[in-house]
């Protein structure tokens, strides 16, 4: 059992994580596959306990960014097919064969350099990236995409398994350029002389909106963690997301000031009258930004001002009265009658809520909770080594 010695932590709820996979699952047609995309350590949740709640919750693969974090899961003892969905250097090609990790493809020099290192007895698992208008990485055009699967086609140790393109708007209030990509997709996908077993194109938004993209996978990200793919479409979900992330802390100093006293760096935030300060051990290094001064938490479900500069480990709140050390202090989540949503903080920091989770740095523990339960506890930078 993992441990942390520090009085801040991140709350998964891996029941809401659950039951957004399960939502999703039951709006999709027997043979449509869901792909859970956990990359970025799971959009800040952690990548372990959110694969394996996935898994268990009806999703049957899951995706990655690049092929470090396919293989960490593989080290974490996940079976589970995964799906590297950014670029790989093609000499790591061996290296992903030997952890069946399925790798993405969308340039033909790739594939002649990745036949110059493949093992020639082994088989590499390839889904092929069409760019329809999201204009990141993908083949633009039917040419490239024959000459590929020609080269795939002629050397049996690649086996072309999907084929798959990414949406740009899928979630705003103007479907038509979402419409000219998914027509894009399916003309280029009808040039192929083999179907690949598996066609994907839908991240949460289409997945939430266009069951005429689900084709036969769809990449579940944002909604598994309960977050809507953007302000516009949270009206128009098909069913309530849960959101699955809390960041608590506790306050470790409480003191009063006098009127004219000041709080942290620069000396920038002076007492008007007596006031009851408190001090968090939370800082722009746990990934709670300097941006955030002035924002407000949760404490005993009253909203109560950051003052002063956010220090690298540690700020400051106003308190209405004074409070003992110790009492929990809620800075996203529930707390009494009150909840500060991530949703809020992106608003605060003029972003969108993907941000916010993947901001929380490795330096903050992750409880994970079930039917109320801390069931696990993730702390890497305190990885106590295995002993053998
Ligand atoms: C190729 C691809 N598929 C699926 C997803 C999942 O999308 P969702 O989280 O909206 O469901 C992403 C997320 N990619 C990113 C999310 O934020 N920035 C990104 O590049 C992606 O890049």
């Amino acid at each position: 059992e993992e441990q942390f010695y520090r009085d801040t932590w991140v709350e998964v709820n891996l029941d809401h994580i659950r039951d957004n996979v399960a939502q999703m699952k039951s709006l999709l047609p027997g043979d449509v596959e869901m792909m859970a995309v956990v990359k970025a350590n799971a959009y800040g949740h952690g990548d372990v306990q959110v694969a394996k709640t996935a898994l268990e919750a009806g999703a049957s693969s899951l995706a990655v960014a690049f092929l470090d974090e396919a293989l960490a899961l593989r080290q974490k003892g996940i079976d589970a097919p995964i799906l590297v969905l950014g670029a790989t250097n093609p000499s790591y090609v061996q290296i992903a064969a030997e952890h069946q990790i399925t790798l993405t493809i969308f340039q033909e020099d790739w594939v002649r350099e990745a036949k110059e290192v493949l093992g020639k007895d082994a088989t590499v698992s390839v889904h092929l990236k069409l760019d329809t208008g999201m204009g990141r990485i993908g083949i633009r055009d039917k040419e490239t995409l024959l000459k590929i699967e020609g080269l795939l086609g002629e050397d049996p140790r690649f086996q072309l398994d999907g084929v798959f393109t990414h949406f740009a708007t899928a979630d705003s209030g103007d479907l038509s350029y979402f419409q000219e990509q998914l027509s894009k997709f399916k003309s280029m996908i009808s040039a192929l002389k083999t179907k690949p077993r598996m066609i994907h194109a839908s991240n949460s938004a289409a997945s939430l909106r266009e069951p005429a993209a689900f084709f036969n996978g769809i990449r579940f990200g944002i909604a598994m963690y309960g977050l809507s793919p953007s302000v516009e479409m949270k009206e128009a979900l098909p069913f309530s997301l849960k959101e699955a992330f809390s960041l608590r802390t506790k306050l470790i100093h409480v003191k009063k000031l006098l009127p004219g006293e000041t709080v942290s760096y620069g000396a920038t935030y002076e007492a008007q009258e007596e006031e009851w300060i408190g001090t968090l051990p939370i800082g722009y290094a746990d990934g709670w930004i300097r941006k955030l001064q002035g924002n407000v938490v949760l404490v005993n479900g009253m909203r109560v001002p950051i003052v002063g500069r956010i220090c690298m480990d540690q700020c400051m709140i106003k308190l209405p009265c004074e409070l003992t050390v110790g009492t929990v202090v809620t800075l996203i989540g529930q707390d009494q009658n009150d909840a500060i949503a991530i949703d809020e903080v992106a608003s605060w920091l003029d972003t969108i809520n993907y941000e916010i989770p993947c901001l929380i740095s490795s330096r903050v523990p992750r409880i994970y909770v079930k039917a109320g339960k801390k069931m696990a506890v993730s702390n890497p930078i305190l990885k106590l080594l295995d002993k053998k």
